[in-house]
């Protein structure tokens, strides 16, 4: 019996929190204020309690791009999202400006050998963490937990929000399309489809499908966790990621708390049931940490502006934080 957690690539056990207060790949104000609020709730001191040692790391200001976004709404082209070419993404300057700025501060952080814990904002600064991974482990599989694949192009797109994209910009699936905004081809698109696993999707959109199945992604959905039971998913999604070594390798996950069930994680802007219980949540991070070979962390999409009830802001962060602790160790003996 594997006594865990073991960390394979971070035995010495050093962390860092990179906050990337963003909101600007989505329309809802709020998600930028995830990190502060994960970290009044505790969360440094937790991760010391566990072994860590812990730096925090700041990349943009929260307040400024606050006022940036309120600009850009006041003036006459805010929201409008068609760009050159009939394509969409909204506030690409914006998205592309904040997402660099996350890859240069998790870059800093992995390349000096720390694991980066990411806090969200919301999903499109993933096109800067997992960036930054892959220059560090260019072998690493991306294991994405979500209600959404994330996954539409700038031409698929309906909503032009950024955060609906990440996956597409990560993939290089942008870079040829006229019109592709000038901010964004700094991401370095080169993360192959067959080094993504999906879990937890309800709620892809028809373009998302059709990318999904001509790249030959691996996508468990809610069926699939019905069907084999989340042990078995995770199983299926290291192998995926990692076929030649019967699963084993650096592994990032990148979180979506919309992933979890709104009955547990109920603010957040883009809420969908039917989803993951809390404890297979928290499962998936406690197996990926029980492997060792957890090498970056997001978690992304909390949005306490969106609780009716003050019980939903503390579930929220309180489950977010949740997830941090288990995918560091917290849970297993
Ligand atoms: N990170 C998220 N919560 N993404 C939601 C995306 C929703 C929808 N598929 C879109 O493209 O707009
Ligand atoms: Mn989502
Ligand atoms: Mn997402």
């Amino acid at each position: 019996m594997e006594t865990g957690p073991h960390y394979n690539y971070y035995k010495n056990r050093e962390l860092s929190i990179i906050s990337a207060p963003f909101s600007g790949g989505q329309g809802k104000f709020g998600v930028e204020k995830g990190p502060r609020y994960m970290l009044k709730h505790g969360l440094q001191s937790r991760l010391e309690e566990l072994g860590w040692s812990t730096e925090l790391e700041a990349t943009l200001d929260e307040a400024e791009f606050v006022t940036k976004l309120k600009k850009e709404k006041e003036s006459s082209t805010g929201g409008s999202s068609v760009l050159d070419g009939g394509v969409k993404a909204k506030r690409a300057d914006m998205v592309g400006e904040a997402t660099e700025m996350v890859y240069k501060s998790v870059s800093k952080v992995v390349q000096a050998g720390r694991f980066p814990v990411t806090l969200g904002g919301d999903h499109s600064v993933a096109m800067g963490t997992v960036s930054a991974v892959l220059d560090k482990f260019p072998e690493a599989g991306v294991l994405w937990i979500d209600a959404h694949a994330d996954i539409n192009t700038i031409e698929t797109t309906d909503s032009g929000n950024l955060h609906g994209c990440p996956v597409s910009f990560l993939m290089g699936l942008n870079q040829d399309i006229p019109g592709c905004p000038e901010s964004l081809k700094w991401v370095p698109g080169n993360l192959s489809p067959k080094k993504i696993a999906f879990i937890g999707l309800r709620d892809i959109d028809a373009g998302e499908k059709k990318i999904l199945k001509d790249l030959g992604i691996s996508a468990f959905s809610m069926y699939h966790v019905d069907k084999y039971g989340i042990n078995a998913v995770v199983e299926m999604a290291m192998k995926a990621i990692h076929p030649e070594t019967n699963g084993e390798g650096p592994i990032m996950c990148s979180y979506d708390v919309d992933g979890v069930d709104p009955l547990y994680i109920p603010a957040t802007g883009t809420p969908v049931r039917g989803g993951l219980t809390l404890r297979e949540g928290l499962f998936v991070v406690e197996r990926l940490a029980e492997t060792g070979n957890l090498v970056a962390l997001d978690v992304v999409e909390c949005n306490p502006d969106l609780a009716i009830h003050d019980i939903h802001v503390s579930n929220t962060i309180s489950a977010g934080c949740a997830i941090a602790r288990c995918a560091l160790g917290e849970t297993l003996l």
